[in-house]
């Protein structure tokens, strides 16, 4: 027992939550049990962090992300890595379908983007450098470049687009299951 009062109210705190949880529990089964018969494990709904008790609260909600609202730059990286893993995967030879849906893609992103400010700058770059997508070396150079108009405006470092593709490999997926299939034939009529 630990002589620090802190310490000791903490642990007090604890086992009356601790007590309060068993109790609510039995009017209260957890929707996630898969037999209500059966026993469970006593997982409290509410944990206290202690030295004694090392548990993080919600940690089981935000795996590796420290908790509160989502940042610009987290929502940026986050973005980032779709797109770039889209483009790694756009195939050599996309459908006309794929170019259409790419360039609405973007289209949709510079306007719906969950930061305006992001979307109104990111709508002037596609503007100023429509999406190129005839191919998976087209969109991914294109989307580097773009990313690099982003960078440059936010001061930070330009990324070497001739390394675009060491950085952003295909999807690890067995058997390349998660490739998206283009076809062997353009019926695109030259549309880009
Ligand atoms: C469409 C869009 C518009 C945005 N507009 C703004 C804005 O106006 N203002 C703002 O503050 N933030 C904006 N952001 C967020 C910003 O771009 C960054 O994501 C954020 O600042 C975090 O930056 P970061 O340094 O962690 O790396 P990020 O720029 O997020 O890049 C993630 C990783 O991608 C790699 N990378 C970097 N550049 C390239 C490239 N050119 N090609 C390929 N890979 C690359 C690097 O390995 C890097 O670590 C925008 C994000 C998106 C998706």
């Amino acid at each position: 027992m630990s002589e620090n009062p802190v310490q000791l109210l903490l642990e007090g705190v604890g086992r009356v939550s601790e007590c309060i949880q068993t109790n609510l529990s039995r009017f209260f089964p957890r929707l996630d049990d898969p037999s209500p018969s059966q026993p469970r494990n006593k997982t409290p709904l509410l944990t206290l962090s202690t030295p004694n008790h090392p548990r993080k609260p919600a940690e089981f909600l935000n795996k590796g992300k420290s908790s509160g609202p989502t940042t610009k730059e987290e929502l940026g990286r986050a973005t980032w890595t779709f797109l770039h893993t889209l483009a790694a995967q756009y195939p050599d030879k996309p459908t006309r379908q794929q170019k259409k849906d790419v360039k609405e893609l973007m289209e949709i992103l510079s306007r719906m983007y969950p930061c305006k400010e992001c979307a109104d700058h990111f709508k002037e770059v596609i503007r100023a450098n429509p999406v190129v997508a005839g191919s998976h070396d087209e969109f991914s150079q294109w989307l580097c470049y773009a990313h690099n108009v982003v960078n440059r405006s936010l001061g930070k470092v330009v990324f070497p687009c001739e390394r675009v593709d060491a950085r952003w490999g295909k999807l690890e997926c067995e058997q390349r299951a998660c490739d998206l299939q283009g076809t062997t034939m353009d019926f695109s009529n030259g549309a880009k």
